[in-house]
């Protein structure tokens, strides 16, 4: 998929939403316990109640990881629908790899070439050579973690390393290495007083966004400071979303909750004149 692709799907559903699988079994309706892979059903459920909200889908891989075999089976199965099924989505996996070249070069592999995922989040502290293996992958993007939505970002990314803040560090430097041009980053929503200056650096590119729903970062501060005029941002929800009812309407429910958003998301398009449907 190219960044036009993604554009123009966001202007076709006004949606710029990304729904966050994090699967977790202790939290999913007690009677798709009883099928043969709950995860699955579980994912499939909630694609099929939200596809026409949402833009992209974020299956964590941590939540497979956690149920081994059976996880990446499930994980596999959650791709390759939304492959299958709805190709024009964008699909994330959120994987925070990054290794010394060799194995990174794996990673991209596993992700982005067999199990066809369009993007994979890496982290960029091992550098040039651990991320330019992701990007050597035509039109697949890697998603570098920039300023991340947790308390934790404030222990090293927003230090200072030398003149500037270690994040903006990672900004600048990323844009000089080869395959840049297939690079996102990753800004949370509870750094929206950050996308200003984040926006002098990398004004184009794509940034997703997570922590808005749970977290409590705010879509209209984020879109305020860190909009584009490509729109330039995926938002992501994942539990506010997918665990909106542990019942058998989990899936309606979910919908109800994707609709608020991308209703909210409709409204600032609209107010930005961003909103132009036809292509
Ligand atoms: O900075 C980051 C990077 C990744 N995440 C991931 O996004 C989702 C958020 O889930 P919510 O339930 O909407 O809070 C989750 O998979 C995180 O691992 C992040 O939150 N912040």
């Amino acid at each position: 998929m190219t960044t036009q692709q993604l554009f123009e799907q966001i202007r076709l559903k006004q949606s710029f939403l990304s729904v966050g699988l994090d699967v977790d079994l202790n939290k999913i309706p007690q009677h798709l316990l009883d099928t043969e892979d709950p995860i699955f059903e579980f994912n499939k459920a909630i694609i099929d109640a939200t596809h026409d909200l949402a833009v992209a889908y974020k299956p964590n891989t941590a939540f497979f990881e956690a149920y081994g075999l059976k996880g990446w089976h499930s994980l596999e199965k959650t791709i390759k629908y939304l492959n299958d099924k709805h190709p024009e989505v964008f699909t994330i996996a959120d994987a925070k790899r990054g290794d010394i070249g060799n194995t990174s070069a794996m990673y991209a592999k596993a992700f982005l070439h067999d199990m066809a995922f369009d993007s994979i989040t890496v982290a960029p502290y091992m550098g040039k050579d651990s991320v330019e293996p992701f990007l050597a992958i035509k039109d697949k993007f890697t998603i570098l973690l920039a300023l991340t939505s947790n308390e934790g970002a404030f222990d090293f990314q927003t230090k200072m390393a030398g003149d500037k803040e270690l994040y903006k560090q990672v900004l600048e430097t990323s844009k000089t290495w080869a395959g840049s041009e297939n690079l996102m980053y990753v800004v949370g929503a509870t750094k929206a007083e950050y996308f200003t200056e984040i926006r002098k650096i990398i004004p184009n590119s794509f940034i997703l966004v997570p922590g808005v729903g749970a977290q409590g970062g705010s879509l209209e501060e984020v879109c305020k400071y860190g909009m584009n005029s490509q729109v330039g941002l995926l938002v992501n929800s994942s539990r506010a979303i997918i665990y909106a009812s542990n019942g058998t309407d989990f899936a309606e429910k979910a919908r109800e909750e994707a609709l608020k958003v991308q209703q909210e998301m409709n409204k600032i398009l609209l107010d930005r004149q961003l909103a132009k449907i036809e292509l």
